[in-house]
């Protein structure tokens, strides 16, 4: 059996990396698994815990990283992330096409430990859409907005780091575009040939 893609969508907070991968997963055909993160982040409302992701105490997240169990991991915000390898590494030995939607510092990371990655990077149409956007999500406090929107700048400046560039002006369109982009990954053959992404 060919073994799954890695997949990493990246851009800055509310972008609308989620929006766009709901409709990536509604295509069976694209034959893809979501990676649960591991988050020292307090849940949102309507949040469920091994669906959204693993909530985890700071001890819980330490022991994880000592372990060697995360592919990669970021402190964002005051509050830690990681990718489960394990994980990552069975649903691609079962040929799904593992779909990490992670932020820029841990996408770094992967790209590093594992060249193959398919890494996509998710534009706002302009700052001032994006702060409307993290705005009306309605899930963060002033401060932690102003604090997602200050790092956002940044963030955008390493676009050119990633494989592809996509924006999401339009996420049945973003989508679109990133499900061409998994296709022809899909039928490359130097891609998913086994790459040494690190293991548990
Ligand atoms: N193309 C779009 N046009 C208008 N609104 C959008 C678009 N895409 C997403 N949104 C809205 O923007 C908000 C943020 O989207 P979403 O939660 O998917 O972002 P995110 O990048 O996953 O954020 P985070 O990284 O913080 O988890 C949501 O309210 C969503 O409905
Ligand atoms: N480096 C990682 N970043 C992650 C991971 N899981 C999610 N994220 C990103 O963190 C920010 C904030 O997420 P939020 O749910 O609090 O809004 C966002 O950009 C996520 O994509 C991870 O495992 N590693």
């Amino acid at each position: 059996m060919k073994r799954g893609l890695l997949l990493v969508l990246s851009g800055p907070s509310g972008v609308g990396k989620g929006t766009v991968r709901k409709y990536l997963e509604a295509d069976p055909s694209l034959k893809l698994a979501y990676s649960t993160s591991m988050t020292t982040r307090k849940p949102r409302a309507g949040e469920v815990d091994g669906t959204d992701y693993f909530f985890v105490t700071p001890e819980e997240f330490e022991k994880a990283q000592e372990n060697g169990e995360l592919l990669e991991s970021a402190e964002f915000v005051g509050n830690r992330y990681g990718t489960p390898m394990k994980e990552v590494n069975r649903l691609r030995d079962e040929g799904k096409n593992v779909l990490l939607e992670i932020e820029v510092q841990g996408a770094m990371q992967v790209q590093e430990k594992c060249p193959d990655a398919l890494s996509i990077f998710i534009i706002p149409p302009s700052m001032e859409e994006l702060e409307r956007r993290i705005r009306g999500r309605k899930s963060e406090p002033e401060e932690i907005i102003q604090q997602r929107l200050a790092k956002a700048a940044g963030e955008i400046k390493t676009m050119n780091r990633y494989k592809y560039i996509v924006c999401n002006e339009d996420p049945k369109l973003a989508a679109d575009l990133i499900a061409a982009i998994i296709r022809r990954g899909m039928e490359s053959d130097s891609l998913n040939a086994g790459d040494e992404c690190g293991t548990v």
